[in-house]
């Protein structure tokens, strides 16, 4: 072993000088160069230490990061901080970044894996059973240049993936307490607390965060637009009629409670809201099953509706007989009705809605998704569309006039299918996720076509993450006049399934989303949708609505695995007890939750993820995040006909991807309204009298329809 510590002769300065080959006299240390440079360098670092932890001490921030650590693709820190000020961590490799405010415990842990092209793994074993067991056969044609009505043959090795009527896919194994149907209990064996307790402990009268003064309420419409692409399983309601289906769940007498009145969600007797109208109940009707599609799969598998790929399925129907009952079979245009001088979707004429729970409505409207009618919102933007259809395969006809009305058709479909992908990818999620997460989970640039990723729907994220965006949902729509002002204001939770109010409000609600600010990201849903009371007009009594706790419900209904487990399967560290929350959550909640919740291992998964705090420039937490994220990477690499791929039988060519890319959701609005003037960025929340300078014609605003005019 080499000694390092040598011996210092200190009776002899002489040694022999390697370079002079002499005796040199030695220097006493401390009179040598190192010695001097050394002592400078020390006293610098000590002073602008001392200057650093003033600074950081009065501002809040790291002042000890105890552990840092650098792996390949993943970052960890854990640091403590001072005070209650907003702590940011910064790391300029790979861009890490996180900004939250502090605990009142003082500790921060911050621990994000980052995944340059990567995804979450499937953990569930359960994803092919179905279609070991129940799957249709399917023949496809390999050079069919449009997609099928139904999703299927989008993946020729696997024709059924992402098949409208397949299952949701699962990132975990369901949990259910009987491991296939039963609700979830907690690890000690009591029921988990009831959804409305959990939503009033926690949420009720929070709203303390009004605007998002850089976002306009146009996320909510684009947001539940796009879930209706992608997503619709409906309450099991095979031998009841809605809405007086479980009203026997009322009955006072509660010694025999039926089955199907388990799962109602419980009102305690102190209830701040429904206590004064004597509600003990909300009355919750479990998701169909496939069982309802005579295949019994074990555990509860349900089954999507609607095709599971970003192809605007939701405008024209996820199967034949529904997609041609929207067509006039004339210039490849969908059917319409003019109301008012304004060009509407056709009435449904069977809508079992007409006399709604919460009302009655003469107009019901027809589109590709039976959830049209559910609020003014998603009446808006279906019409938007219809209206869009129509415009723009007039121009396709225009500019082929010997192309058939099939061609127009399905010609002008695969352009909007393509146009929703363009404005989700391009400019709603940069602003839902971030400029981080979108690189991180491979959102961005040039698509490769993978036949080995299965493009459906997670059941996380349908019945979880997607959902936590129901936090950005305003109290009211305002309809605004072309002068800007409010010329009246409706409370979506007071319109579900009435959609007549639109009927003349067309451009007044376009304004209303546009020209408000959003409704600041934060963990509670705004009160109204969460605490709005009403009377079942076939029933002696009040009823209520509550999306809040409908939406903890439909993640127990439907065997999501709890937030301790979400937040593993998303790289953050797996919480052992409560305190373990503290690198997200704050203290104050993280006391809330231990009074709700037995361990730190029975949350539910949405909870957490409205608790978690966003990442910088993210409008959502690192649990909710990566299951986003990895929905939209598997909807964007597994569809064959995502509209950037190269090369497929459907492809579109470099030159229409190009004028496909301009395209924003400012486009659209121009042709389908009479708005005249938009912004470019039209998430971008832009004071109309204050900024008018910035806001451009209509006229500027024109998708370059010329690649698609065929060449004789
Ligand atoms: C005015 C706005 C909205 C209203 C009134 C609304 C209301 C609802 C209701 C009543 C449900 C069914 C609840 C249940 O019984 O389980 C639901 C489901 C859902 N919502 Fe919303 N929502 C709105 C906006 C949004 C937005 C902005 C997003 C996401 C960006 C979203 C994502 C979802 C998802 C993923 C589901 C489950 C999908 C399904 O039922 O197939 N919603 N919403
Ligand atoms: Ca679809």
């Amino acid at each position: 072993m080499v000694n390092i510590f040598k011996k210092v002769d200190n009776s002899s300065q002489l040694e022999t000088d390697p370079l002079l080959g002499s005796k040199a006299e030695i220097q006493p240390f401390w009179k040598k160069s190192w010695f001097i440079i050394c002592m400078v360098i020390l006293i610098v670092v000590v002073f602008s230490t001392i200057i650093l932890y003033v600074f950081y001490h009065k501002n809040g921030s790291l002042n000890d990061i105890h552990h840092v650590e650098s792996k390949e693709n993943a970052f960890t820190f854990n640091a403590t901080t001072s005070s209650d000020n907003p702590v940011n961590v910064e790391s300029n490799e790979n861009v890490v970044t996180y900004n939250g405010a502090t605990s009142s415990n003082n500790s921060v842990n911050v621990e994000y894996k980052s995944y340059p092209t990567s995804r979450v793994s499937s953990i569930a074993t359960t994803n092919g059973d179905y279609f070991k067991q129940c799957a249709p056969a399917v023949t496809c044609n390999p050079d069919d240049i449009y997609r099928t009505y139904n999703g299927s043959c989008n993946n020729l090795q696997n024709p059924n993936w992402g098949a409208a009527l397949t299952p949701f896919y699962r990132l975990m194994n369901a949990e259910f307490d009987d491991g296939n149907n039963t609700f979830r209990v907690q690890l000690d064996g009591k029921p988990l607390p009831s959804a409305r307790q959990v939503g009033v402990t926690l949420f009720y009268m929070r709203d303390i965060r009004n605007y998002d003064h850089a976002n306009n309420e146009l996320l909510v419409p684009w947001g539940q637009f796009l879930t209706h692409d992608i997503s619709y399983y409906p309450d099991d309601i095979r031998n009841d009629s809605t809405p007086a289906h479980l009203d026997h769940c009322f009955e006072k007498d509660k010694t025999k409670i039926p089955i199907e009145c388990e799962t109602a969600i419980l009102i305690a007797a102190d209830d701040p809201v429904y206590s004064q109208y004597n509600v003990s109940l909300f009355k919750f009707v479990r998701s169909t099953t496939s069982v309802n599609f005579s295949c019994p799969l074990t555990p509860r598998t349900i089954l999507n509706r609607n095709t599971q790929y970003i192809d605007a399925s939701h405008v024209y129907g996820s199967n034949k007989k529904t997609a041609d009952g929207l067509r006039t079979f004339a210039n490849g245009k969908l059917r319409s009705r003019i109301l008012e001088d304004e060009e509407y979707c056709p009435q449904n004429a069977d809508s079992e809605f007409k006399d709604g729970p919460l009302g009655k409505s003469d107009v019901q409207f027809a589109a590709g998704d039976v959830n049209v009618n559910q609020n003014l919102a998603i009446a808006l933007f279906q019409n938007l569309f219809l209206r869009y259809h129509n415009h723009l395969a007039d121009e396709i006809q225009t500019l082929n006039p010997s192309w058939s009305d099939e061609r127009v058709y399905q010609e002008t479909r695969r352009i909007v299918g393509a146009i929703i992908q363009v404005i989700t990818y391009e400019h709603f999620l940069p602003i839902l996720l971030g400029d981080e997460y979108m690189k991180e989970y491979g959102l961005t640039g040039q698509t490769t076509y993978d036949p080995s990723i299965n493009s459906a729907l997670a059941q996380e994220m349908t019945s979880g993450a997607f959902r936590a965006v129901h936090n950005i949902i305003p109290a009211k729509f305002n309809l605004i006049s072309a002068n800007y002002s409010i010329i009246d204001e409706v409370e979506p939770s007071r319109v579900l399934l009435q959609p007549d109010l639109l009927i003349g409000n067309f451009d007044n609600m376009l304004r209303g989303f546009l020209d408000t600010p959003g409704r600041a990201v934060q963990p509670s849903y705004n009160n109204l949708i969460t605490n709005v009371v009403f009377k079942i007009p076939n029933l002696d009594g009040y009823s209520g609505f509550d999306l809040m706790s409908y939406d903890i419900q439909r993640g127990r209904d439907n065997g999501l695995p709890p937030y301790n487990k979400m937040r593993q399967l998303c790289g953050l560290k797996k919480a052992n007890t409560f305190k373990d929350l503290s690198d997200l959550i704050s203290s104050e909640d993280i006391e809330t939750l231990k009074s709700l919740y037995s361990t730190v291992h029975d949350i539910d998964y949405i909870v957490g993820a409205l608790l978690e705090k966003p990442r910088n420039g993210s409008m959502v937490g690192p649990s909710t995040a990566c299951v986003i994220g990895d929905s939209f990477y598997r909807f964007k690499v597994g569809d064959r006909f995502f509209y950037d791929i190269l090369g497929q039988p459907g492809s579109f060519t470099p030159e229409q991807i190009k004028s496909l890319k301009k395209i924003t959701l400012s486009h659209i609005m121009c042709a389908s309204s009479n708005l005249g003037h938009m912004q470019k960025e039209t998430f971008r929340y832009v004071d109309p009298k204050i900024m008018s300078s910035i806001m451009y014609s209509c006229e500027s605003y024109k998708l370059d329809l010329s690649p698609w005019k065929e060449v004789q």
